[in-house]
Parts: C-alpha cells; sequence; structure tokens
C-alpha cells in the first residue's frame, strides 16, 4: 500500500515535540537546517544512489566509488556550498572514500603540525582538490607502536633535501585509505635523521603521484592491499603499500611546526611538545568519537522502526500478533542502545568542545590540558566505537532473520565500521593510555598539583590515597584490570556529560523528560551489566542492585509509547539509512519481497551452471561429466 504510513498509530502515541528533539539531536536549530537540506539533497539526487552497491564487484565499486566522489565535488561547486554543508554532504553520500581522508587526516595534519608558510603553500592546494592526500603513518610491521617506525628520512645537507626509504619489508606503508589508487601526496611518517643521529618519527609531505598522468613518481612502489572485511563495505576505500627507493624531498617539506632542521643540519626543537606530532589523531579521534553516535543510532532507528512491524505470537481471539518491541526482553535489548546512542551525541558535542579549547590553548602556547585532552579522546574513542560495533551488530539479531539479508542495511553498517575499533588507536592500546594517565594522577594525589577537570573526582575518592600495588612490574602485570578502570573512568565522563546536558535549558514539550529517561536508562543499564564490581566493591549493596532492576523495567516502560518518535529525531532519510526494515513508512514486507526479485541470480529462472553441474547431477551422469 504505497502511500500509507504503517508506522503512524505508533507515532501518534508519542508524548513529545519530535521536531524540538529534531533540533536538540542536530545540536542547533541552524545544524538541523543544514543538515535536514542537505540529506534530502542527496536523497533525491539519482547520482548518489547506493541500494545496488552489495552486488558491484571490487573495480566496479571502487570505479563507482571515484564517480561519486567527483559528482559530489561538482555538486558542492556547482551549489557552492559552504564548508559545513560539503562536510555534510559527504557524510550523508555515506560511502568510505579517499576524500574521508584527504579531509579528515591529511589537512588537519598539515593545519596542525605545518608552519605557517607550509600552510599557506599547501592547503589552498587541498582545499581546491588540486591534491589529493592521504595520511601514511602505519607500517607492515608497526601500527599502534609508532615509534618504532622503521620508514628513515635522512637529511642531505649537499642537496638540502630529505631522502626517503624504505630499509626493510616491514617497513612498507601499510593501510593508508586513498594511498592504494588515489593519492597524489601522503604524510608520510618516518624516523628522521640528522647528521647521523635518530631525532624520533616526523611527518613529511611526500608527492607519490604525477599530476599529469597519475604515475607513480621514480623510486615509489605503490598499490592496493586487498580485499577488506564484507563484500561491498569498506572495499570501496583503496587501503595501500608503498614502498620507497631513497625517494627525494625538499627539507621545506618536513612539517616543521614541532621541530625544525635547518639547511646546515641542524635540528631545532619549538617549545611546543613532541607530543604534537600525534595532533592528528587527536583530531581524527574526536570527529570518530561524534561518528559512533551517527552509526549506533542508525542501527537503533532501524532494529526499532522493525521491532514495531514486526509480530510474532500472542494472538488473542483472532487479533493481531504481539509486536515484538512489546516484549520485555527486546525491550531490555534495545531501549539501552537507544539511549547509548543519544548519550553518545552529547558526549561527542562535549568532546567537540574540549578538542576545540585545546587547540586555542596550543595557540596561546597553553600545553596544560593536552594530557586531559589526549586521555579523553583516546578513551572515548576506545569506548564509543566498541560500544557501538557490538550495537550494531546486536540490532541486526533484534531484526531476526531478516536482519542478516543485505537489504536490512544492517550487515554492511556493520563491516564498514567495525574497522573503527582498530584504525586511529587500537582499542586496547588506547585504554592503556587513558590507564596510564589515571595512575600518574593518582600517583601525585598527594601532592600540590591538584586534578582538575574531568578528573577532579579523584580528589573525593579518599581511598586511592591509600592505593599502593604489591604485585612485581605494577602497570604491566595489572595491565588488564588497568583497562577496566580505564573503561569506567569513560563511562563516569558519559554519564556526567549526559546529566551536564540535562542541566542546560531544553525548549520542547516533552522534550527534556525524554532525555531524562534516556539518561537514567543509560546509567542504571551500566550499573545493572557491571553489578558484580559495584557489589564487590561496597559500592552498593544488594538492595540497591535490586532497585536498578525494577526502576529499568519502569523506564522501558515509559520509553516504549515514544521509541518510534525518539528513533524520528534523528531525521534520517531513507536513503542515508538504506534499509527496508528501517524505513520510514514501516511498509516492509511488500519491499523485501519487491527487492528478492531484483538480486541477480533471479534475473533467470534456470540459473547459469544448470546444464553443467545441476543436470548432470540429477541425471546421474556427474561420473562422465567435464567439471
Ligand atoms: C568511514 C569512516 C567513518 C568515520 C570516521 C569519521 C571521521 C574520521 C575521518 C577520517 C578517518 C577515516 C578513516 C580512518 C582512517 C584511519 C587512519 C589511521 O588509522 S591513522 C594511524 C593511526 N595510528 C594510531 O592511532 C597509532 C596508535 N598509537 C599511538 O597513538 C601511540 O604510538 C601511542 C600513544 C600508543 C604510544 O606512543 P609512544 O610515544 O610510543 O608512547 P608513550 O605511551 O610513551 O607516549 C608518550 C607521551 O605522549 C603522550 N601521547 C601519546 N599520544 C598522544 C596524542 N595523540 N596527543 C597527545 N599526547 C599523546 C602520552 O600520553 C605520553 O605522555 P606522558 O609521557 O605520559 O606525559
Ligand atoms: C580500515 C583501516 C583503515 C586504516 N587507515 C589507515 C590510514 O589511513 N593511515 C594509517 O597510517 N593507518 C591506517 N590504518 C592502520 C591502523 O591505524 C592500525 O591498524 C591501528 O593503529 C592498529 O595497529 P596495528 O595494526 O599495529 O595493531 P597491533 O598493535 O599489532 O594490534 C594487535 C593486537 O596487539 C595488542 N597490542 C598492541 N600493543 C599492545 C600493548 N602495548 N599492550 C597490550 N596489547 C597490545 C592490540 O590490543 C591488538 O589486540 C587503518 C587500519 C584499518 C583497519
Amino acid at each position: 500500500m504505497e502511500g500509507v504510513d504503517h508506522l503512524a498509530h505508533e507515532r501518534n502515541k508519542s508524548e513529545f515535540d519530535v521536531d524540538a528533539m529534531k533540533i536538540v539531536w542536530a545540536g542547533s536549530p541552524h545544524a538541523f537546517v543544514v543538515s535536514d537540506r542537505i540529506s534530502k539533497l542527496v536523497a533525491s539526487d539519482p547520482g548518489f544512489r547506493k541500494d545496488n552497491r552489495s552486488t558491484l564487484s571490487r573495480k566496479e565499486l571502487f570505479k563507482n566509488t571515484l564517480r561519486k566522489a567527483a559528482y559530489a565535488w561538482k555538486t558542492i561547486i556547482d551549489l557552492h556550498l559552504s564548508e559545513e554543508e560539503a562536510a555534510k554532504l559527504r557524510f550523508y553520500v555515506d560511502e568510505p572514500a579517499f576524500t574521508d581522508v584527504h579531509w579528515g587526516m591529511f589537512i588537519p595534519a598539515i593545519k596542525g603540525q605545518g608552519t605557517e608558510e607550509q600552510q599557506q603553500k599547501w592547503l589552498p592546494l587541498a582545499y581546491k582538490m588540486q591534491i589529493i592526500g592521504c595520511y601514511a603513518q602505519t607500517e607492515l610491521g608497526h601500527g599502534s607502536n609508532v615509534q618504532g617506525l622503521e620508514t628513515t628520512a635522512t637529511f642531505d645537507p649537499q642537496t638540502d633535501e630529505f631522502i626517503i626509504h624504505s630499509p626493510t619489508l616491514t617497513s612498507s606503508k601499510w593501510w593508508p585509505g586513498g594511498l592504494g589508487k588515489v593519492a597524489t601526496h601522503a604524510i608520510a611518517y618516518a624516523l628522521l635523521i640528522v647528521g647521523g643521529r635518530e631525532q624520533g618519527v616526523h611527518g613529511f609531505i611526500v608527492q607519490l603521484r604525477s599530476l599529469e598522468d597519475h604515475s607513480p613518481l621514480p623510486g615509489m612502489t605503490v598499490g592496493d592491499i586487498g580485499m577488506k572485511f564484507g563484500n561491498g563495505a569498506y572495499n570501496a576505500m583503496d587501503n595501500g603499500v608503498l614502498r620507497f627507493d631513497h625517494v627525494r624531498i625538499p627539507r621545506n617539506q618536513m612539517l616543521m611546526r614541532v621541530s625544525q632542521v635547518t639547511c646546515e643540519g641542524k635540528y631545532k626543537q619549538s617549545d611546543v611538545p613532541r607530543q604534537l606530532v600525534y595532533g592528528a589523531m587527536l583530531y581524527v579521534r574526536q570527529t570518530i568519537v561524534a561518528d559512533a553516535s551517527c552509526a549506533l543510532s542508525r542501527a537503533v532507528c532501524i532494529a526499532t522502526r522493525y521491532s514495531a512491524v514486526r509480530r510474532q505470537f500472542g494472538s488473542q481471539n483472532g487479533g493481531p500478533e504481539t509486536q515484538v518491541i512489546d516484549y520485555k526482553t527486546q525491550q531490555s535489548r534495545l531501549f539501552p542502545l537507544l539511549a547509548s546512542a543519544y548519550a553518545f551525541r552529547f558526549v561527542g558535542e562535549w568532546l567537540k568542545w574540549l578538542y576545540a579549547d585545546v587547540t586555542q590553548r596550543l595557540q596561546a602556547n597553553d600545553f596544560s590540558t593536552l594530557p586531559e585532552a589526549h586521555a579523553c579522546t583516546a578513551g572515548l574513542k576506545s569506548l564509543t566505537t566498541t560500544a557501538t560495533a557490538d550495537g550494531i551488530e546486536e540490532c541486526r539479531k533484534l531484526c531476526g532473520g531478516h536482519g542478516y539479508l543485505c537489504s536490512s542495511g544492517l550487515p554492511e553498517l556493520f563491516a564498514v565500521y567495525v574497522p573503527a575499533c582498530t584504525y586511529e588507536g587500537e582499542n586496547t592500546v588506547l585504554l592503556l593510555q587513558v590507564a596510564r594517565f589515571l595512575m600518574k594522577t593518582v600517583s601525585q594525589l598527594g601532592s600540590s598539583k591538584k586534578p582538575v577537570g574531568t578528573i577532579a573526582y579523584m580528589t573525593r575518592v579518599e581511598h586511592l590515597m591509600q592505593c599502593r600495588c604489591g604485585v612485581q612490574r605494577g602497570f604491566a602485570e595489572l595491565s588488564a584490570d588497568l583497562v577496566e578502570a580505564a573503561v569506567a573512568h569513560c563511562q563516569l565522563l558519559v554519564v556526567s556529560k549526559f546529566i551536564e546536558k540535562l542541566q542546560q535549558e531544553i525548549p520542547g514539550k516533552g522534550v527534556k523528560q525524554q532525555l531524562e529517561v534516556l539518561c537514567n536508562i543509560y546509567a542504571l543499564f551500566l550499573l545493572h551489566k557491571h553489578q558484580g564490581d559495584f557489589l564487590s566493591t561496597g559500592c552498593i549493596t544488594p538492595k540497591h542492585a535490586a532497585l536498578a532492576n525494577d526502576e529499568l523495567r519502569s523506564l522501558y516502560s515509559q520509553v516504549r509509547p515514544n521509541a518510534i518518535a525518539l528513533v524520528d529525531a534523528f531525521n534520517y532519510t531513507d536513503h542515508y539509512l538504506g534499509s527496508i526494515l528501517g524505513c520510514y513508512d514501516g511498509n516492509v514486507y511488500p519491499k523485501l519481497y519487491e527487492a528478492a526479485w531484483k538480486d541477480p541470480l533471479n534475473e533467470s529462472v534456470v540459473p547459469d551452471g544448470y546444464h553443467q553441474y545441476i543436470r548432470p547431477l540429477l541425471k546421474q551422469e556427474i561420473r562422465t561429466a567435464r567439471l
């Protein structure tokens, strides 16, 4: 039944102003208007179609991605879109591509680590896409251990150049997105050697390919690293391999904000801390946290709408069966994820603020908040991506069998999303960074250096002052426990930022009340899940644990009538969701049925291969047939 809203009865039940919630979700009325306009623009343009993605071969998929990226760029130019609108357009096009790394890493690395002069030279070219950049840090042998990178950049004072070289197989650059087939330039990270002395890892701008015919420049061996997890999905991205054979670049292509090499071959360090070499990672981790709420909310939107459409069991006197969303078990799996999507949205907003604040301070040579910013970006990146990847998979299961179909949108969403747990810092490795920061704070508790900001609470935890570790090799030996402490610290951050959000004025009928319910679900669900830890440390009593569980059930009942409206507030178009199960009108079954017939296997009634393989089998001719 075309045009009928099968979820209208659900939408009529809602107890709050959905339009006002859309603005809260978007961040501001302006952000909502931009997001709404651009998402509809992308959805209505056949040039951005994506429903056939899972049936394309790797080569077709990749070429189609190139076409879309070029078409997106043309749209941006033709419509004179602002930077903000252009970023939204790329977001709603929803295809992993070299452009993510060009805009998300190459440009930020030059901005953060380049001198004024370098920025003036390279940024205009990059902004106009006259050059396309990638971020070549990871190597075949080392990813997490950045100090272990083997690529060398040796200064040659005779020619005023660096010689970039890959001395071993394991020093081959391996993984950088966009490197394989597209990028013309890279920020390549290499061990700097000046006057025979090693000076640690630094970033260099290296041209990879000719701007005339795209052939690799002399001394470069470059290609794609091969198929990745999931058909379609992240295979639209050309993650690459690169070897340097004594490639020479001018001295002024070393990113020199943090440290410099003079033409005489002197190595000089500015007053800024060395850690700023890692600055691009700080930036991207912050954007990944914001992105987690998008990916999780998308999966939750699909699972919630479908749970309201799907009915199983419970028919009374021939009446309709029960909507699966009404089962308490379904609610106890789904609603904490709905609450998490909102929680991650708000902590992402806060992290964006924190990043802007630290950037401003760094510009004024105030480096005091850098360790905290590093711990927050690393920890929240780890926490939100792990929870989102797990959450997407849970949403697939919440959709039963149909969740496994590509047309549900969930398998591809999972395949595209799950590497976020690894890239930009493997999640456990990042939690160890948070643990290191926490232990450093604990060790300073008795001193005059008082913890502030996100660790201010530590002064209130009396017993931390008495913490002494009797275990040999302290940190390494206890690292599994310390990782758990780091997760708990990050969860505290998420909960406290949700509570802070609720302390702000939030307009719109019933909006604040809904958010309070979600915040309580988020916090109590954590308490319920980790009640063993809370009980064993005496933080709660068994009675508290039971009360929390009772309260959770009551909160789920309060969410139930508002569930569809709470996911409508994400304001996702059917194009962006890319899911038959999650379509706005809930008209799932006819769409699933129709889509099945479009599969290439159904192009002929009798399949290719019948005469060769099926018929001989049926006719018992298999032993004589040539297979
Ligand atoms: C489809 C895409 C969808 C969504 C994405 C949305 C937007 C994103 C846009 C684009 C991205 C798109 C695709 C992703 C592409 C992926 C790219 C990459 O993966 S790039 C490679 C990333 N690599 C890593 O993250 C490596 C991880 N390793 C490290 O960060 C470090 O090596 C590590 C910190 C683990 C260890 O460093 P090391 O110096 O060896 O050790 P140490 O622990 O001694 O640290 C020294 C000192 O420095 C402090 N510190 C470490 N890192 C930072 C930092 N980033 N900032 C500030 N400070 C830092 C550390 O705390 C320590 O300080 P103290 O001595 O304790 O004071
Ligand atoms: C899709 C994708 C895109 C990528 N894009 C880029 C890119 O554009 N540019 C780029 O430079 N890189 C890129 N990467 C590489 C990525 O950044 C690294 O893979 C990532 O940082 C993890 O490093 P690794 O592979 O060395 O993992 P490893 O460090 O080898 O991890 C293996 C295991 O060892 C554990 N481990 C490692 N160190 C420790 C430790 N100290 N203590 C305890 N456990 C430890 C980890 O927890 C993990 O379980 C990309 C990767 C992927 C998957």
